[in-house]
């Protein structure tokens, strides 16, 4: 972030222009196959205009107007500070004002309203704030329209949270909007105004920041990450998030804990974050592989894992024999240890294991998902390993290309995060000291990538990478002619760069996004030219 002073800027000041959306843009794709769509690492959904106005609807039946309400705001409250968040990640290193835009920009993006800002002052060191915007095409004045027409009050609740959800994160602190007039109500925009809370008592559909002001995840939220002793198993897809929620509650009984999930997902992993929080935890963690196992095996280890944990891995591949056996011990009940297992196949289907066994052992059962169906904690682990492998080679590992941050995206992953890992492992040991790791260090070049989506500047969807290449008009000539003059890649990088700096009027982190890349990976090349 670039040290700058207040900022204050009104009417049609060019300050107040915000910025091109396109490196925001770039980080929204869409998976027809796997159902999914993500911005960044937030999973998305598209709903009916429709569907926001039934809701609405029953929820003011349900609740009354002023409950609704508040539940609406909240709701889009939520949303902003998400997005406030994910701007930091983005343009965490650009201009504070350019920061605060991808506030506007992102609820055009998500479709609720076309943003014009009238005058934005901040002072986020002394915490001053004064803003100003008018909403033109607002989703929620449509939605009200068609649910309850034509209205007395403002109306865009859930926008003003949103507005009111992002810029809390831009200040680090509760700032409120109210809106001054809604085109529900006859007006020919909507025009909101916000300011901060301060010590004034907060109106009643933000009465929720009074309890909790800026703190996420919510009070209700499963947590982020199950702690273990020797790291924290990682992710906050919800999908995940939903087993760290069901394991944490269970963790504390005796009850025994069925993982289900594909290889590699973390079972083993989520397995020892369970005995860690357990009563048990000072006693002994042992793990066996079922399929490896003979009667000798259990037996021993039965005696080992006395007093602790024994997790019993890839459960549907024990022997009938085994299974008579280790029915008998547990309803024996003598061996003072925790039950934990795991399987890769569903146990109520298949008649792999009986019916008895699975009844005992699979009382808890808690299924964790593929990565592919969690893509959203791709970035999360990849940082993660990343770090670990910097510590274990000793080296400096400064992150991924655009291109590998791309393909580690769009892969599938059949091995899980233990491939996922694995990739990260290699790539760390065949980068150069100091250099980003580039696609070709993490997949051959025969890996296809699945098919994936994005959002072309034309506002058309089409499969990723054809908007860039070949497809550019004149890309051909450009070609001709710099082969022609015999210019070399070196020198094409330097113009490029040169170009994009002398275009961004010398704002480094402004060029890099034209250039679609981060503003370290920009500095990188800059050094490399000059050494
Ligand atoms: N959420 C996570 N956060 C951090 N590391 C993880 C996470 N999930 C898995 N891992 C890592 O991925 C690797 C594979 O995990 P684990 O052995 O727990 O998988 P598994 O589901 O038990 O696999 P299998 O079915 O093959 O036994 C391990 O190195 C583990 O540390």
């Amino acid at each position: 972030m670039s040290e700058e002073g207040p900022f204050v800027a009104a009417g049609d000041d060019d300050a107040l222009r915000l910025p091109d959306s396109a490196d925001l843009l770039k980080h929204l794709r869409f998976w027809p196959r796997d159902g999914r769509i993500t911005l960044g690492d937030e999973r998305m959904v598209l709903v009916h205009l429709g569907a926001m106005a039934t809701l609405r609807r029953e929820l003011i039946a349900a609740v009354g107007v002023a409950r609704a309400r508040a539940i609406l705001t909240r709701m889009g409250y939520v949303s902003g500070q998400r997005d406030g968040e994910y701007a930091r990640r983005i343009r965490g290193t650009a201009s504070y004002y350019e920061l605060f835009a991808a506030g506007p920009q992102l609820h055009a993006l998500e479709g609720m309203v076309a943003v014009r800002p009238l005058e934005v002052q901040f002072d986020i060191e002394r915490g001053h704030y004064r803003g100003e915007f008018a909403w033109r095409s607002s989703a929620e004045v449509e939605a009200h329209l068609e649910s309850e027409g034509r209205a007395a009050e403002p109306v865009c609740w859930t926008m003003l949270g949103y507005a009111s959800g992002f810029t809390t994160v831009f200040m680090g602190r509760p700032i409120v909007y109210r809106e001054v007039a809604c085109r529900a109500c006859g007006a020919r925009h909507c025009r909101i105004v916000g300011r901060p809370l301060g010590d004034d008592t907060p109106p009643p559909e933000f009465e929720f920041l009074a309890t909790h002001p800026i703190a996420r995840p919510g009070p209700g939220d499963p947590p982020a990450a199950l702690a273990r002793d020797d790291g924290p198993v990682i992710g906050h897809a919800t999908g995940l998030r939903g087993a760290f929620a069901l394991l944490a509650r269970v963790a504390g009984s005796e009850l025994p804990v069925l993982l289900e999930g594909e290889p590699g997902v973390g079972k083993r992993h989520l397995a020892r974050a369970v005995h860690d929080r357990s009563r048990r935890a000072a006693g002994p963690f042992v793990v066996v592989r079922a399929g490896a196992l003979d009667p000798a095996g259990l037996a021993d280890a039965l005696a080992r894992a006395r007093g602790g944990s024994l997790l019993l891995a890839d459960l549907d591949r024990l022997s009938p024999e085994l299974q008579d056996r280790l029915l008998h011990a547990f309803d024996a009940g003598d061996h003072d240890l925790r039950w934990l297992a795991s399987t890769r196949v569903d146990l109520r289907r298949g008649g792999l294991v009986r019916d008895e066994l699975v009844q005992r052992l699979g009382a808890f059962p808690v299924w964790v998902p593929p990565l592919r169906e969690r893509r959203e904690d791709i970035p999360l682990l990849l940082g993660r390993f990343l770090d670990q492998h910097a510590r274990g080679l000793g080296r400096r590992l400064v992150g991924v290309t655009e291109a590998a941050n791309n393909a580690l995206l769009d892969h599938d992953y059949p091995g899980n995060v233990r491939e996922l890992w694995g990739r990260i492992a290699r790539a760390a040991v065949l980068v150069d000291d100091g250099a980003p790791i580039d696609r070709g260090h993490l997949f051959s070049g025969d890996e296809a990538p699945p098919a994936r989506l994005e959002l072309a500047p034309a506002g058309v969807l089409q499969p990723i990478g054809a908007a860039a290449g070949a497809d550019l008009p004149g890309v051909d000539e450009l070609i001709g002619a710099l082969l022609d003059r015999r210019a070399g890649i070196d020198a094409l990088e330097q113009a490029l760069i040169r170009g994009a700096v002398d275009r961004a009027g010398g704002n480094l982190a402004a060029a890099a996004r034209l250039l679609g890349l981060t503003r370290p990976q920009l500095a990188y090349r800059f050094r490399k030219t000059d050494g």
